[in-house]
C-alpha cells in the first residue's frame, strides 16, 4: 500500500528523471566536513576532515581534525571525494557529513563553494580554502591542503542581541579574543547586528585541541587567562609514590632547564587505577607531548600508561628498597610487542628528562639546537677535568 502511494506521488511529480530526492531523519552522533578541491582535469585534493558543532542550526564551533578515530577520518574523507568526483566544476566544494553511532558515514550536502566549515584555512592550513578554489577555478595547480599547525578550531561570531547591544557584545567577545594566543578574529562589517547572524569569526591555532579549547572558553565565558593557565605542559612527569620524588625531580629540573612546560603528578598503577586510566587516556588532548613515568618495584605505571595513550612514554625504574632497582627495572622495560616503553637507567630521571626534550625537539628547532649547545657544553666539562687531572695528577685532583 505504502509502495503503491509512494509510487504514485514520485509519477504524479514527474518521476525521478526531474530531479527528485527523498531525505529521511539520520540519527548521528556528530556532524563532520571535508572541503574537496577539484581541478578541471578533475584530480583532487581533499582538506583534513573537521567536526562542525551547530547551536539552532547555524554552525557555531568547526574543531579540525575531528576528534574522531583515524578510521573514521579516512572513510569521512573517502566519502567526501567520492561525492565530489561524481559532480562536475572546478573548485573548492564542501561536503557535509553525519557520523552515526555505529561509525557510518552518511552524505548530507555538498555546497559547490568555500563554504563556512573551511574558514579556519586561512590560518591553519598551507593553503587556504580561498586561494584553492581561485587557482582551481583558473587552472593553476593545486596548493597543498594539509595543516600546517597540529590543530584549529573556528567560532563563528553570532549576533547575541539587535542593534548596539549586541555590537557592544560582540566586541567584548573581540576584545576578550585578541588576548588569547594564537587567535585570529575576522570582523564582517555588516552594518546591521541581528540575533544569531553570522557577524564574523575567530579561529584558534594551538599544539592541540585540548589546548585551544580553553583559550575559547576565555573568550566565551569572559574568564581572564591567567599566567599559569596561559602555559600548556608539554611533559607530564608522573610517579607511583611520593618516595619516588627525590629521583624523579632529575627530570623536572631538566625540563626546567630547557625551559619545556611541565607538570608533576603521583599516579599509581596499583593505588589509584582509575586516576591512572583517566590521566593516561586524556593526556594527549590536553596537550601532553610525551610522558615519563617513574615507579619502583612491581612497576606497571610505565607500562600501562603507554597501553592507554598515543604519546610517547619514558619508564624510569626507580631503586625500591629491596631488590636493587632490578625489580623495577624488569617490570618495565619487559614490554610485550606493540606497547614500547623507553626504559632509562635505573634511578636515571636525568636521562628521561632528556630523551624528553630530544623527542620534543623533533618538531622544535629552538629545542634542537639548545640540545646540541647542551652536548657542546659536556664535551667542553669533561674536557676541562682532563686538562686538570693531567696538569694536577691524579691525588691532587682527588683532594681539590
Ligand atoms: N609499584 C607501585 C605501585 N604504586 C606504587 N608503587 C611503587 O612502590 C614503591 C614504594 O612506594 P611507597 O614508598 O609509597 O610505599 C614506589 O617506588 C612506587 O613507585
Amino acid at each position: 500500500m505504502t509502495v503503491l502511494l509512494l509510487r504514485n506521488s514520485q509519477r504524479a511529480l514527474g518521476g525521478f528523471s526531474r530531479g527528485l530526492y527523498a531525505e529521511k531523519w539520520a540519527p548521528f552522533v556528530k556532524e563532520l566536513a571535508v572541503i574537496v578541491a577539484r581541478e578541471r582535469n578533475n584530480s583532487i585534493s581533499c582538506y583534513p576532515v573537521v567536526e562542525t558543532i551547530h547551536r539552532d542550526n547555524i554552525c557555531h564551533i568547526v574543531k579540525a581534525p575531528a576528534n574522531v578515530k583515524w578510521k573514521i577520518r579516512e572513510r569521512a574523507a573517502e566519502v567526501a571525494c567520492r561525492a565530489v568526483s561524481t559532480l562536475e566544476g572546478a573548485g573548492v566544494f564542501a561536503v557535509e557529513l553525519f557520523l552515526t553511532d555505529d561509525g557510518q558515514i552518511l552524505l548530507n550536502e555538498v555546497a559547490p563553494r568555500p563554504h563556512n566549515s573551511g574558514h579556519h584555512t586561512i590560518e591553519s592550513c598551507y593553503t587556504s580554502q580561498f586561494e584553492q578554489h581561485l587557482r582551481a577555478v583558473v587552472g593553476l595547480p593545486l596548493g597543498d591542503s594539509s595543516l600546517k599547525t597540529p590543530a584549529a578550531i573556528m567560532y563563528n561570531i553570532l549576533g547575541e542581541e539587535e542593534g548596539e547591544h549586541g555590537f557592544r557584545l560582540a566586541h567584548q567577545l573581540i576584545r576578550r579574543a585578541l588576548t588569547i594566543p594564537g587567535a585570529s578574529v575576522h570582523w564582517y562589517d555588516k552594518p546591521e547586528m541581528r540575533k544569531q547572524r553570522k557577524m564574523g569569526h575567530i579561529t584558534i591555532v594551538g599544539k592541540s585541541l585540548g589546548n585551544i579549547e580553553s583559550g575559547l572558553a576565555t573568550i566565551v565565558d569572559g574568564k581572564r587567562l591567567d599566567d599559569n593557565s596561559a602555559v600548556t605542559p608539554r611533559v607530564g612527569i608522573i610517579m607511583g609514590s611520593d618516595s619516588d620524588l627525590p629521583v624523579m625531580k632529575s627530570a623536572a629540573e631538566f625540563l626546567e632547564m630547557f625551559d619545556v612546560p611541565h607538570e608533576v603528578r603521583i599516579v599509581s598503577a596499583h593505588r589509584t587505577p582509575e586516576l591512572m586510566f583517566s590521566y593516561a587516556s586524556s593526556a594527549h588532548e590536553r596537550g601532553i607531548q610525551v610522558i615519563i613515568a617513574g615507579a619502583g618495584g612491581a612497576a606497571h605505571l610505565p607500562g600501562m600508561v603507554a597501553a592507554l595513550t598515543p604519546l610517547p612514554v619514558v619508564g624510569v625504574p626507580v631503586r625500591a628498597s629491596t631488590l636493587d632497582g632490578i625489580d623495577s627495572l624488569l617490570s618495565i622495560v619487559q614490554m610485550p610487542r606493540g606497547v614500547p616503553v623507553a626504559t632509562v637507567a635505573v634511578n636515571n630521571a636525568t636521562n628521561a628528562g632528556l630523551l624528553a626534550v630530544r623527542i620534543l625537539s623533533v618538531a622544535d628547532d629552538n629545542l634542537r639546537s639548545r640540545m646540541s649547545q647542551y652536548l657542546e657544553d659536556q664535551k667542553e666539562m669533561v674536557l676541562k677535568k682532563g686538562d686538570k687531572l693531567q696538569k694536577e695528577g691524579w691525588k691532587s685532583y682527588l683532594d681539590s
